[in-house]
């Protein structure tokens, strides 16, 4: 498909795959902004990803024109080091089975989803994209790290075989509204935002934040993700997967310092070291997503007061 037209078919039936979660609830907020008006979205317990025939059937009934591949099995450092089978199994299965279907369908364009996790541990920084494949995986999460570049491969595979349009987007760490703020199995911005409120209205001393603190992560906010993720789907027709990132990074002891602030906890931080560190740095080389004319727009301060304000207005009001 030429780029350039995505946008001009408001009205083309786009099947949202992951539709509740972080990324995919911002992306369905974004195509009805732009006024898109034919999603198609199936709930996880509708619709099991993993399950081959149904999602055959499911594409083969509904026909949708695009596809973006917004649902996995995911969480932070803790859950892929204490889950690897269900981070590659779980994954390996929904991306084949949704290329695979859409493909076979007649879907015009399909965006995969992957994660900067897919570099080498000791990458150079910023990490372009051409490092792929060329070192050793950070061993926390190199099963999700595996399943994802499987995921890119398979979409260029497809273009190679059969001229279909698969796209693949390269996100860095993301946060925002329907993050996941399970205490042990979300990444390190939920989990300290929740732990910090937590700590804030029980008045505790201090809080317990994993690692050394001096990692360092890139973070863009999931609404920045999904504008990007848009522009891909107009903007781009390429053999290559795409960095997604803001381009800023802060160490984990500075991210806990801004969280806490946010939150308004006053008490003291205490550092778990007994909890794994993962890969010292990942900061993405974005240039090539920014010279197809992309920018993100929302800065981590106003990202991480609008991500609290969301929590406090639908998780912490709800549990009352
Ligand atoms: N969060 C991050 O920091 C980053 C995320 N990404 C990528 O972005 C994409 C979305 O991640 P994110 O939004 O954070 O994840 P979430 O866990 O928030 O959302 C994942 C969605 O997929 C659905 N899902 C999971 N398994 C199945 C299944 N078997 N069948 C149908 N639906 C299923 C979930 O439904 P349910 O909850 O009901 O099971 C959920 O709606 C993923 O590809 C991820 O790799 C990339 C980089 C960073
Ligand atoms: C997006 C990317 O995210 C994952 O990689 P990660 O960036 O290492 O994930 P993380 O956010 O869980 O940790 C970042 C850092 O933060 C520290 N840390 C401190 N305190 C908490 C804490 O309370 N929880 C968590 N989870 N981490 C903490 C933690 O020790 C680590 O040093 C991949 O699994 C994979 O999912 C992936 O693709």
């Amino acid at each position: 498909m030429k780029p350039g037209s995505f946008m001009s078919e408001k009205s083309a039936k786009i099947f949202v795959a992951g539709h509740r979660g972080l990324v995919g609830s911002a992306i369905v907020r974004k195509l009805q902004e732009s006024g898109f008006t034919n999603l198609l979205l199936r709930t996880h317990s509708d619709l099991d990803l993993t399950n081959q025939a149904d999602v055959e059937s499911f594409f083969s009934t509904e026909k949708p024109a695009y596809v973006i591949l917004a649902a996995a099995k995911v969480g932070g450092i803790h859950a892929n080091n204490t889950y690897p089978a269900d981070f590659i199994a779980v994954n390996l299965q929904i991306q084949t089975n949704v290329i695979h279907s859409a493909y076979t369908n007649g879907v015009k364009k399909l965006l995969f989803l992957g994660s900067s996790c897919i570099y080498p541990k000791f990458a150079p920084q910023p990490i372009p994209e051409s490092a792929l494949l060329t070192g050793p995986l950070e061993p926390t999460n190199e099963w999700y790290a595996i399943a994802k570049i499987a995921g890119i491969k398979m979409c260029q595979a497809y273009r190679i075989q059969h001229q279909w349009d698969a796209i693949s987007g390269m996100p860095t760490n993301l946060y925002g509204p329907n993050d996941n703020f399970h205490p042990e199995n979300s990444h390190v911005l939920p989990a300290l935002m929740r732990r910090f409120h937590e700590a804030k209205v029980n008045n505790a001393e201090e809080v317990v934040v994993w690692g050394s603190g001096s990692p360092l992560r890139e973070f863009l906010h999931v609404d920045d993700l999904a504008d990007a993720c848009v522009f891909l789907m107009e903007k781009y027709s390429g053999f290559e997967h795409v960095n997604v990132g803001s381009g800023v990074e802060v160490t984990i002891k500075e991210l806990a310092e801004l969280v806490k602030e946010v939150v308004g906890f006053e008490g003291k931080l205490v550092w778990d070291c007994t909890k794994p560190d993962g890969t010292p740095r990942k900061l993405m080389d974005s240039s090539k997503l920014a010279s197809l004319g992309w920018t993100p727009k929302v800065s981590i301060r106003d990202g991480l007061r609008q991500t609290y304000d969301w929590y406090l207005e639908n998780v912490v009001q709800k549990q009352q």
